[in-house]
């Protein structure tokens, strides 16, 4: 009875949806923990329109004057509390701040060390020596048995590069063809985060079931933390002689405005890690991926890099149309985060798309739906770089909706360095595996998305053969 008064009587009653979404959010939780959640969403749209109810409290929308709305520089939308459930951790980090304020002045104090003129000046020739190392591994395994996993490679390439510039600590698993525990335990601990955002008594049950594997799923940050004081050490020059870490430049920076305590730099330092790995390692395996599936680009691409003069640099591949476009294109079609970013209502309430939203509503707009229409991408489904070139003229209401890196004020804080580090292994690729093609069991349907927050090839591996 309760729940029939509380939805008869819900402002959102006159927003299309599933009668479902009036009573439960069982369906839309299903869908998320078994990872298929933009499809579930990409459906309701396909059925119901622009803007559809996805449980009692939850709207999305697809429209790019809705986005504008919802995630401009200036929007008072905040972030959702699901970032902090997700973290499962009482230490405020940027990326799960939800006070706009205190966002700001988080924000500020890390902006500039990750700009993209600092770290061509600090960091790029490690990272390129980190990139051709990735591709170099690749190359010799296509000589070897004729096949690899990109994945695998790349997975290890953006792990190396987060362990050298997070923890001052390059993981070395380019060399040593094994992950690092510390992102082994990343992993298995984010399963266990994405499970617990959405169902918080399963980390309480786990607290009490006297379980190392539970442990591991729902406690695993602790171990996190405990390898980060490598990168309060690091950061503060303890340790003389290792490595320095991004965090010394920002310290050098907080040290004038608001001081970073020991506790936010160990949470940074591995929230960065999760944020900037494995997104970066999609995103530069389907960037590839798209190009094999179309021998004639690939052949273009091959063509374009070898334009690029001996020593080449992160500001000669950032000049190459095609390469530019082709990971432009990638990012639209497999990007690494194509779900929706939550965010909620402000005080007031909002009218989008014609409808009343009182405060406190769950609201967002997921990549998956947006970058899929057509009348915003023409021939939606179409693998076509040309369409980033300067030369055609991309709609303005693409260019409001085109985020991969996140939208406003929340965009991503590793923007520049991931887009350095897929420019510079994309090249590299092309330049050193001529020729490479897809394996047969490398199908449309074994890189279909797994989608928890980030998206991944469902079937955990990209294979390319000579
Ligand atoms: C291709 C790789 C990457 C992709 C596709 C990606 C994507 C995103 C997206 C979509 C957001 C916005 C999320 C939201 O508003 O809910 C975001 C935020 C963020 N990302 Fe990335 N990211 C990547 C790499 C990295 C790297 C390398 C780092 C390392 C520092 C990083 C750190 C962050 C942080 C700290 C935020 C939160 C920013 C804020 O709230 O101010 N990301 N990322």
């Amino acid at each position: 009875v309760a729940l029939c008064i509380r939805a008869l009587s819900s402002p959102l009653r006159p927003i299309p949806g599933p009668w479902h979404t009036h009573f439960v959010n069982w369906p839309l939780k299903w869908y998320t923990i078994c990872g298929k959640r933009i499809y579930f969403i990409d459906a309701l749209h396909q059925k119901y329109g622009k803007i559809v109810r996805i449980a009692p409290g939850e709207v999305s929308v697809a429209t790019p004057g809705a986005y504008k709305q919802i995630y401009s520089v200036t929007s008072k939308f905040t972030k959702h509390e699901w970032y902090q459930w997700f973290s499962g951790h009482d230490v405020p980090a940027m990326f799960t701040m939800t006070n706009i304020k205190e966002h700001a002045a988080r924000r500020k104090v890390f902006a500039r060390a990750f700009r993209k003129s600092q770290l061509r000046a600090n960091w790029e020739p490690q990272i390129q020596k980190i990139a051709n190392l990735a591709v170099l591994r690749i190359a010799e395994a296509l000589d070897e048995s004729g096949r690899t996993d990109i994945f695998e490679w790349f997975r290890f390439m953006a792990s190396d590069s987060s362990g050298m510039l997070m923890f001052g600590d390059n993981f070395h698993s380019l060399e040593t063809g094994e992950t690092h525990h510390i992102i082994k335990t990343i992993s298995v601990y984010l399963i266990g985060a994405g499970v617990g955002a959405e169902l918080s008594w399963i980390p309480f049950l786990a607290k009490i079931i006297p379980s190392s594997r539970l442990h591991d799923l729902f406690n695993g940050w602790n171990s996190v933390l405990q390898y980060a004081n490598l990168a309060v050490e690091n950061s503060r020059g303890q340790r003389y002689g290792t490595g320095k870490t991004i965090f010394g430049d920002i310290i050098e920076q907080a040290e004038k405005s608001d001081k970073l305590s020991d506790d936010e730099i160990r949470n940074e330092a591995g929230n960065f890690t999760v944020a900037g790995t494995d997104t970066t390692a999609t995103t530069i395996t389907y960037s590839i991926y798209a190009a094999l599936l179309h021998p004639d680009i690939q052949k273009q691409l091959e063509a374009e890099v070898d334009t690029l003069p001996d020593g080449y640099n992160d500001d000669d591949v950032e000049k190459l149309p095609l390469l530019n476009a082709t990971i432009k294109e990638a990012g639209r079609l497999y990007g690494a985060v194509q779900g929706w970013y939550p965010r909620v209502v402000p005080e007031g309430g909002a009218m989008i798309e014609g409808f009343l939203l009182p405060q406190g509503t769950t609201v967002g707009a997921q990549g998956y739906t947006l970058y899929r229409d057509p009348d915003i991408f023409p021939n939606p489904n179409e693998f076509v770089p040309s369409r980033w070139f300067p030369e055609s003229s991309m709609s303005a209401e693409a260019k409001i909706v085109y985020n991969p890196f996140g939208p406003g004020s929340r965009v991503c804080l590793g923007k520049h360095l991931a887009e350095m580090e897929t420019r510079l292994a994309v090249a590299a690729f092309f330049r050193k595996c001529k020729g490479a093609a897809l394996a047969p069991e490398t199908t449309p349907e074994s890189m279909e998305f797994l989608n928890f927050f980030a998206t991944f090839p469902k079937g955990d591996k990209c294979i390319i053969q000579t």
